[in-house]
């Protein structure tokens, strides 16, 4: 088995943490990823996940948000085990993952409707304003299949124009197929997101803007064996 890495805990400063790591170890096919992993993450907290292709971005987000479990170690969300939150994570976290995924043969405003569906409930109103902001206009009724990446990627950040979200948001390469003013809107978004006492996690291969906001980084590089 191969061992990738130690980490050094993240201090960030705290009080009540939204979201702990302790002590985390990962595994995919019986490789080690990553091993004693430790932060904690406040209101305000933007933390963004770096490094090299296969390091295990992806794979460390998934366990933040309970979709895998670490071969040791936990995860405490809001000052609970996150696996004792199974039944109300949805109300606690979004995640949006790597892919797009729309269904290509439904419209926009229908992939946006089915996407966020699991934290809102009707408001065809929401979904169409979500859609405006993110630059989509006039597209509501377009299938997927007959939108660039781009724009099925933006259906899937819409999500973060929807009313009454979870505060900490887990996002796996959101910038992927964005233009600059794409990429620029959404920095801002995440910013303004974070002011307002959310809490973000981001996996990027993309270098924010540290005028947008003041980041904290974790370079899964550095620990590659
Ligand atoms: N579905 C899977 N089944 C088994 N192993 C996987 C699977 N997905 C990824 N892996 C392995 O887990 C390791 C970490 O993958 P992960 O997707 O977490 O990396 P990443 O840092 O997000 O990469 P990238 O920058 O390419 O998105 C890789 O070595 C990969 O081969």
């Amino acid at each position: 088995m191969q061992n990738l890495g130690d980490f050094q805990n993240i201090k960030l400063d705290a009080t009540r943490p939204v979201l702990e790591a302790i002590t985390l170890s990962c595994e995919r096919d019986q490789r080690r990823l990553f091993t004693g992993l430790s932060f904690q993450l406040q209101t305000g907290d933007m933390l963004r996940i770096r490094g090299p292709n296969g390091s295990g971005k992806s794979s460390l987000l998934r366990l933040l948000c309970g979709m895998t479990q670490p071969v040791s170690g936990h995860v405490d969300l809001f000052g609970q085990a996150l696996v004792r939150q199974r039944g109300t994570l949805a109300s606690k976290l979004l995640w949006i993952g790597h892919a797009a995924g729309v269904k290509a043969l439904l419209t926009a405003e229908e992939n946006l409707a089915w996407l966020g569906a699991l934290h809102m409930h009707g408001a065809n109103a929401s979904i169409e304003q979500a859609l405006f902001a993110v630059g989509l206009r006039g597209f509501e009724d377009t299938r997927c299949h007959a939108l660039s990446a781009g724009q099925q990627r933006r259906i899937a950040l819409a999500r973060l124009y929807l009313p009454d979200l979870p505060t900490l948001w887990l996002l796996d390469e959101p910038f992927t197929a964005l233009d600059k003013a794409g990429t620029k809107q959404l920095e801002a978004h995440l910013a303004r997101h974070c002011d307002r006492g959310g809490t973000v996690v981001l996996t990027t291969h993309h270098e924010l803007s540290q005028q947008a906001y003041a980041y904290k980084d974790l370079d899964l590089g550095q620990y590659a064996a």
